[in-house]
């Protein structure tokens, strides 16, 4: 039988630290893969110093992984994180509540408070629509009645509080917790509230880790049936460490049919697989384009591909979403599509409903 992840943390778990502890009582094991009878992680260690210290853990370590049946390989990293930016890296006066900084200590996926399930929304390249797709998705997941949140985690780049007309700063009474915001029946909170508009952030890894554990943990969620996560393009940092920080129920990959977009939909997939978060299936955007004067259909970016892909790869196909002017208009200003009665809006009901109907959301 193949071997899993939990019986490789289960076998490391009490081995003793130097500084005290246990490897497993720390998050310093990361990007734990199980590829056929080779295992791959990292230890993250402070500094050099700590990583010669910690240079017994990593042999028991690696002795302990290599007598479990079914194990052939061992590779283990141990890397020290980049010097996290200062503060004043970010401009102006955001972190008030304290967001940012150094990610505490955390065993494994902590689970969030009252919410049921936690659905990624990824995609292998920026602008695809994901941003767009999360906004339009939560919108018709609240009116099937279903208590949706959402985070913005993309980081680089948040959209949502445009998207979902939330402006202003999220309260926090006692320095503590935050209060999320609240749009056409859905709580949202980004990244972005936090920040003046226009503010690029330029925080480095672990400030990213510490911003993200701090929107999932201190957030006054509530109770949620999903929480949906808008996340930056590609395969960095804050996807990894949502999958380990965070018990997400699945992903779901946003691709438009070009090939290009495929290619790093595919990129995607691949990470979520190796971090072990399963993908739910595959959203096809801007798939058609029906001209709204002469009602003509193109297919500005091909058609079908994403369809195909899926079943390429043995994963659901979602849904095709059209490329749509009001799409872009309803979420330039604050108002979703869905929130409306067209066709794009019953794609989306079509889309939510599929999600309820798998026990998803
Ligand atoms: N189906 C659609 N029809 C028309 N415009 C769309 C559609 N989907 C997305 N857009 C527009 O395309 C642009 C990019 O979309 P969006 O910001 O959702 O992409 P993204 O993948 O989240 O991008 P990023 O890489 O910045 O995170 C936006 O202006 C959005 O309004």
């Amino acid at each position: 039988m193949p071997v899993t992840r939990e019986t490789i943390l289960t076998a490391i778990s009490d081995i003793a630290l130097p500084q005290g502890g246990t490897l497993g009582g720390t998050d310093l094991v990361r990007a734990l893969v199980v590829d056929g009878d080779t295992v791959r992680f990292v230890i993250e260690v402070e500094n050099a110093a700590t990583g010669r210290a910690m240079q017994p853990v990593e042999a028991e370590a690696r002795a302990r992984i290599e007598r479990l049946p079914g194990v052939a390989k061992v590779q283990i990293v141990m890397t020290a994180p980049a010097r996290p930016e200062p503060p004043k890296a970010v401009s102006g006066a955001a972190p008030s509540l304290k967001v940012g900084g150094h990610p505490k200590p955390q065993a494994g996926p902590q689970a969030i408070p009252g919410v049921r399930s936690i659905v990624a929304i990824g995609s292998g390249k920026g602008g695809v629509g994901k941003s767009t797709v999360t906004s339009n998705l939560a919108v018709a997941l609240a009116r099937a009645g279903r208590r949706v949140g959402l985070l913005d985690a993309d980081i680089y780049g948040p959209s949502q509080p445009r998207m979902m007309g939330v402006s202003g700063r999220p309260a926090s009474p006692d320095g503590q917790r935050i209060e999320p915001m609240h749009a056409h029946g859905v709580t949202v909170m980004s990244i972005g509230l936090m920040l003046k508009e226009g503010e690029a952030l330029v925080w480095r890894g672990p400030m990213l880790m510490g911003a993200l554990q701090q929107l999932l943990q201190q957030v006054n969620w509530g109770e949620l049936d999903v929480l949906l996560i808008d996340l930056p393009p590609g395969t960095g940092d804050v996807q990894l460490s949502l999958c380990q920080k965070a018990p997400v129920t699945g992903a779901i990959i946003v691709s438009t049919p070009q090939d290009v977009a495929l290619l790093d939909a595919r990129r995607a997939i691949d990470m979520f697989n190796k971090l072990k978060t399963p993908v739910l299936g595959l959203v096809e955007n801007m798939s058609t384009y029906v001209c709204p004067n002469c009602g003509h259909e193109a297919h500005l970016f091909g058609h079908g591909g994403v369809a195909s892909e899926a079943e390429a790869l043995g994963l659901p196909f979602l849904g095709a979403l059209p490329l749509q002017l009001e799409v872009r208009l309803a979420g330039d200003s604050g108002q979703p599509a869905a929130l409306g009665d067209g066709a794009v809006a019953e794609a989306y009901g079509q889309l939510a409903d599929r999600l309820i109907r798998g026990g998803i959301a």
